[in-house]
């Protein structure tokens, strides 16, 4: 019984970080309460129905899977995203590119196959649609027995198949449904007929926490509408919300004349343009299917909307980049590399899995604070990562080492279970004991050439750092990012100098591994941080603004926003 109240309310902690479609919450909710209040044996052999083609029906068989999971004592479970999509036997786009891009962000895919494609860099050559009632068996194969988090459509090729998706998110409720409204490829070949408009229009988008058009595709579900300016984004985005979804994302790859790829994010109150830079390449096909893949697989992680929209924006940028040069076949629309992260560090084996974009909102704990609020290490970890915080350090200069250890345990799972790294200060023999990701060492603790040594090459490293000196020798030991600062006077650290802004931005701009700024960093001061606008400072370290604070989720979700605001009007590259 306890076990199960746990994994129901780990869910709920990740869906309020989500908000969005509460009603899963609810089934999964009272599922367990089902299973709680009945014996499980009677569960566990419910007969399966003739109907089912001999499988345990849906419901039923969700329930017994969490008594199953909860009598192994609980797996380790993934983000996971189901793409109902098209395969694309030249594998640039469809189920085959979302398979890879979700991959490549740390989330599992599985898939339903709703058509099969004749395609390679040239076009289309030919397309056969599965059978209605085939995408169902699929569809009931893998939603009936997989906790399956955000569901993600590319390829739709009739009303009817659009119709039995409805009804089996009707019948199995996921936290988010992405859909990608796929008409034509950008080979200019139709891959779903004008009478499947209809279908998204009146049935699907209602139930899209965010639904994301191309130029193309949006002018079509607006009866043609032009659409040559990102004011005429703004307006169509506009009218695709009043259809029914919760967020729309104009993007605008094929926007006349325009030097950026731009896109436009409305959410129902604003809209936000987000600006990237146009590659240019010819290996484009798939970015639109790969990009609504990466929001579904955020969205997994437990990524709000905004930020998962960022973030697969970012991705798509990158891999166009790094792809830009590939050949692959000989027509004119090439594929991504997906796991370009990957291949770029291929050769060097047992490479470090640091995402220097976790260094945006780095909570750092203070073992006082917590105690002058009354509250455990592990609640206010808990309670930052709620908030939005992208890494967490753990501080503690007085514990004794066996307390520590039991301390960085305990947030180490919670770490784990949000994607979020854990990295010790200064005690590499905890961060050992407790298989933490990584360390951070100031500059009279352990030197990080011998943290490395020991740690080897996959741990993080970070070294405290006030001088372009210092910091060039952190990336010569092998650091993957400095702590930059103090920035602003801090009470948090006694005789700690203060660098300020200046000095901040002068190590930004020596440093060859990213920077995170610290000290005496708070809402009222993280935006004018940001501002300095040098590439490699990647977020901002916080003590006292979160953990000296009544409530810690308040602050980081303050703060994160102040960030992202910040980080999109002014465009930097964090
Ligand atoms: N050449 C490019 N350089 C940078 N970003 C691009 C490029 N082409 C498309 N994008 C981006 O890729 C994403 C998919 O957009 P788009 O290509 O318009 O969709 P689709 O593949 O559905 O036609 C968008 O975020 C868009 O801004
Ligand atoms: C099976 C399938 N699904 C989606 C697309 C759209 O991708 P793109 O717009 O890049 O051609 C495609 N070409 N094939």
């Amino acid at each position: 019984m306890l076990e199960l109240l746990d994994s129901c309310d780990s869910r709920r902690f990740r869906a309020s970080k989500m908000q969005i479609n509460p009603s899963f919450y609810t089934s999964s909710f009272m599922a367990v309460a089902a299973v709680a209040t009945a014996s499980p044996s009677s569960l566990i052999y419910t007969r399966p129905s003739s109907r089912s083609g001999g499988r345990i029906p849906g419901s039923a068989r969700r329930t017994t899977a969490l008594v199953m999971a909860a009598g192994n004592g609980g797996g380790r479970t993934m983000p996971h995203v189901l793409t109902v999509a098209g395969s694309d036997s030249g594998a640039g786009a469809g189920i085959q590119a979302d398979i890879k891009a979700c991959g490549a962000l740390g989330a599992y895919c599985s898939s339903v196959i709703t058509a099969v494609t004749a395609q390679n860099t040239v076009g289309v050559q030919g397309v056969h649609p599965v059978p209605e009632a085939f995408v169902a068996e699929q569809l009931r194969s893998v939603l009936s027995d997989m906790a399956v988090d955000v569901v993600k459509t590319g390829m739709l090729p009739s009303v009817g198949i659009i119709k039995v998706l409805c009804r089996s998110l009707q019948e199995f409720p996921v936290k988010a449904l992405v859909v990608d409204p796929v008409m034509v490829s950008t080979s200019g070949d139709m891959l779903a007929g004008p009478s499947t408009l209809s279908g998204y229009r009146d049935e699907l988008f209602a139930m899209a926490d965010i639904v994301t058009p191309n130029l193309k595709e949006a002018s079509a579900l607006l009866g043609g509408m032009s659409l040559r300016t990102v004011s005429d984004m703004c307006s169509a985005a506009k009218s695709i919300h009043n259809l029914g979804p919760r967020n729309v994302l104009v993007k605008g790859g094929h926007l006349p004349g325009s030097s950026e790829a731009t896109d436009v994010f409305f959410d129902g109150e604003n809209y936000h343009v987000i600006r990237g830079s146009h590659v240019n390449t010819r290996n484009t096909h798939g970015t639109g299917c790969t990009l609504a893949s990466c929001i579904a697989a955020e969205l997994a992680k437990g990524s709000p909307m905004l930020q998962a929209v960022q973030r697969a924006k970012t991705f798509v940028e990158s891999a166009l980049d790094y792809s830009k040069d590939i050949l692959i076949g000989n027509g004119p629309q090439g594929p991504l590399d997906h796991l370009f992260d990957l291949n770029t560090h291929a050769h060097t084996a047992g490479a470090r899995s640091f995402d220097a974009k976790d260094l945006f909102l780095y909570a750092v704990t203070d073992s006082g604070m917590n105690r002058k609020w009354g509250r455990s290490i592990v609640d206010a970890v808990k309670a930052s990562i709620e908030g939005g915080a992208t890494i967490v350090q753990l501080r503690d200069k007085e514990a004794e080492t066996r307390d520590f250890i039991e301390a960085a345990n305990a947030c180490l799972e919670i770490c784990r279970s949000n994607g979020v790294p854990l990295l010790i200060n200064d005690r590499v023999d905890v961060a050992l004991a407790c298989d933490a990701d990584g360390v951070h060492v100031g500059q009279s603790d352990m030197p990080a050439r011998v943290a490395r040594s020991i740690l080897g090459p996959q741990k993080i490293i970070g070294v405290s750092c006030k001088t372009a000196a210092q910091a060039a020798q952190a990336w010569a030991d092998g650091a993957d990012y400095i702590g930059c600062g103090g920035v602003f006077p801090t009470t948090t650290k006694a005789n700690n100098l203060t660098v300020g802004l200046d000095g901040l931005k002068a190590v930004c701009l020596a440093s060859k591994v990213p920077v995170v700024a610290i000290g005496g960093i708070s809402a009222a001061n993280a935006g004018s941080v940001l501002e300095i606008s040098v590439p490699s400072l990647k977020g901002v370290a916080v003590v006292s603004a979160l953990f000296d604070r009544e409530c810690i989720g308040t602050e980081a979700r303050r703060l994160k926003s102040i960030l992202m605001d910040t980080s999109s009007h002014a465009k930097l590259s964090v």
